[in-house]
């Protein structure tokens, strides 16, 4: 799979931020969430945060895991489902989260476990956001977003080098 045309680098404030702009959306005081099911491992990071802001102490994970290396995304394989209790009611006052949606793909087989259950993720491209209920930024599809947890420092390249002569 080729390199998307445009990255969307997060740094860990940012992710912070925008984390903890999903929990302010989230809260709601006519609305009381049961427990987060978290979609691992990227899901681990935001749920920490909106755990703490909504003080949600039951926390599960799911664990799929599709995209084998960086950038391509294979056959989905559910390593770990969920809990026969929180999978009563089909989910009526989960919150499932994740670091975002892409394809929509893992989305829409976490929510095939548990349809009444919402469906929060930080940020969204175009062909998955019809999966999500809530979000706080979308980004194009031919972007590719970069975590903080997947980065480290490196030398940038000055921007005019390569644009001019
Ligand atoms: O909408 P989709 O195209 O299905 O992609 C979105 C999923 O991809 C990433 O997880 P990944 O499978 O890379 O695993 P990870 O969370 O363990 O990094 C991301 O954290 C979402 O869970
Ligand atoms: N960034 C990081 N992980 C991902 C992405 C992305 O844009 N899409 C699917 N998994
Ligand atoms: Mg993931």
């Amino acid at each position: 799979m080729s390199l998307p045309d445009k990255a969307f680098p997060v740094s860990w404030d940012q992710f912070h931020r925008d984390a903890r702009a999903l929990a302010w959306r989230l809260s709601d005081n006519d609305r009381e969430w049961k427990a987060i099911v978290c979609i691992t491992r990227g899901g681990l990071v935001p749920a920490a945060i909106i755990s703490r802001e909504l003080n949600i102490r039951l926390i599960e994970t799911v664990c799929v895991a599709s995209y084998h290396d960086y950038l391509s995304q294979g056959e989905m394989h559910v390593l770990k489902g969920i809990s026969p209790e929180l999978l009563q009611n089909d989910g009526e006052g989960i919150l499932i989260v994740d670091d975002l949606t892409d394809t929509g793909k893992t989305a829409a087989q976490v929510r095939s476990m548990l349809p009444k259950a919402h469906f929060a993720a930080v940020y969204a491209k175009p062909k998955g956001r019809p999966q999500v209920d809530t979000f706080i930024t979308e980004v194009s599809q031919d972007t590719w977003i970069y975590f903080p947890w997947d980065m480290g420092f490196t030398y940038q390249e000055p921007i005019a080098k390569g644009t001019r002569g």
